[in-house]
């Protein structure tokens, strides 16, 4: 027995349709008190819904999805209803009178997970396809919703098992005084499972900046254009152009989709020996931003010799531009660094500067042939795994041996959701909207 849940699918507001789910023990009792009968499973049916006074609330309709062939394995069904708040309030009530209460927020897809229908990746797949806003999230997000890194996951956990089972005989023929070569396979297929870990752990965080976002910050010496630049790409005056140098002091920062990804693009202030407290806090914050970013732009102005502070920054991956080409008939020498060249006034270049953008952000982020882990929490069980592993490889004891393994397919595990899960259930449903 489950407690019978409703909450409005559908968004909040006056819209023409607004959708309400039912899920739990008693869904077909309550539908039925409001609809006055059931209608075939998964067939629409439009039916006056009543309250327990018998007034029509609403023609409705009406969904019934029968367990388990359902989202969240249980009897199920929906409620597509007039979108206006009268007709919403009235049959709330009445399913409240009926015995229903309103859901948590995630409670369908933690019933579809407790009841077995999808692992936790694949529940974290669902809110993120919610909350995606760019089409790579989108297929990232469905990938995952989809199973992709469930069953590389099962896969693992499969074979851990496997090797753990081969280490209790190796453990109970040892006892017998035979000679064996199972813990010398257990040993390679930890090594082996180990290196597959760390393959998929060694990504560059591309799933999980495509979930949360590229940071790419702009630096530069003061009056190098950086916040012209800014405004070019953002397309808006987001920041504070001025002739005086030291015009930006605080992180202004915009929000862009490039290649599909989101990018928060940071403008900073002008590295420069500050005259005065506030532009030194500027440009701490300005190289802090530089040193946290995924992708550092480096701005110089054409027609001046470059500044240390900026060249200091050059690394491998850094975008260099020359600004304010428009004044100068070459960019200035960068020691074999060829700039890009680009002027924020007259716009030549901004269309070669937001394709080596979109270049740079694509390598940094999402889809690059297998799925990517795409939380913070799939990284730390995974680690956690795979160094279990090596324990396991390295165990003097076929007893330490065995317990690293049963530790590392612990972590996996929590990972998915099948063992010992209950401490990471409220963390992944937590942020859930109400209604999934
Ligand atoms: N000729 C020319 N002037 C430019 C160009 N880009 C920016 N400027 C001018 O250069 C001055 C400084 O521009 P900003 O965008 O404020 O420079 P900044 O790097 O943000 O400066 P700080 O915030 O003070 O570090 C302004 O007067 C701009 O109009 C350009 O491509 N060509
Ligand atoms: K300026
Ligand atoms: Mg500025």
């Amino acid at each position: 027995m489950t407690d019978t849940i409703f909450a409005l699918a559908s968004g909040a507001g006056r819209a023409a349709i607004a959708v309400l789910r039912l899920t739990g023990s008693d869904t077909a009792l309550i539908v039925a008190a409001l609809a006055g009968r059931l209608p075939p499973p998964r067939h629409a049916s439009l039916r006056p819904l009543r309250d327990a006074a018998g007034e029509v609330l609403d023609e409705a309709l009406v969904l019934w999805f029968p367990g388990p062939r359902s989202y969240t394995g249980e009897d199920s069904a929906e409620l597509h209803l007039h979108g206006g708040p009268a007709v919403l309030a009235g049959v709330s009530a009445a399913l409240l009178g009926a015995g229903a209460r309103p859901a948590e927020p995630g409670e369908f897809t933690r019933r579809a997970f407790l009841n077995g229908r999808m692992d936790l990746t694949a529940a974290e797949g669902v809110a993120d396809l919610i909350e995606a806003e760019t089409a790579a999230q989108r297929r990232q997000a469905l990938r995952q919703a989809g199973g992709a890194l469930a069953e590389r996951y099962a896969g693992w956990a499969e074979r851990l098992t496997r090797l753990l089972a081969h280490q209790e005989a190796a453990i109970e023929f040892a006892e017998d005084g035979l000679p064996n070569d199972l813990e010398d396979r257990m040993r390679a297929g930890a090594a082996a499972l180990a290196a597959e870990i760390g393959a998929h752990l060694d990504d560059g965080g591309r799933g999980e900046r495509l979930r949360d976002g590229v940071w790419v910050a702009i630096v530069g010496a003061p009056n190098a254009g950086k916040s012209s630049l800014l405004n070019a790409l953002a397309g808006r005056e987001a920041a504070i152009v001025s002739a005086q140098a030291g015009t930006t002091r605080d992180v202004v920062e915009v929000r862009l989709e490039l290649a599909g990804v989101p990018v928060w693009l940071a403008d900073t202030a002008g590295l420069r020996e500050a005259s005065d407290a506030i532009e030194a806090e500027g440009v701490r914050r300005a190289r802090r931003r530089a040193a946290e970013a995924d992708l550092v732009v480096a701005v110089f102005a054409a027609d001046q010799a470059p500044d240390a502070a900026t060249l200091e920054l050059l690394a491998p991956g850094v975008l260099v531009l020359a600004n304010k080409m428009d004044l100068a008939a070459a960019p200035a020498e960068l020691g074999g660094v060829a700039p890009l060249p680009v002027s924020a006034r007259t716009g030549a270049g901004l269309d070669a500067l937001r394709a080596a953008l979109e270049a740079a952000v694509a390598a940094r982020a999402g889809h690059s042939g297998e799925a990517p882990l795409t939380r913070p929490r799939h990284r730390a069980a995974l680690r956690e795994a795979a160094g279990w592993l090596a324990e396991a490889g390295a165990a003097p004891l076929p007893e330490l041996g065995a317990e690293a393994l049963r530790a590392a397919l612990r972590a996996l595990g929590r990972l998915t959701g099948r063992v010992g899960v209950e401490e990471v259930l409220d963390v992944v449903f937590g942020d859930f909207c109400i209604g999934k």
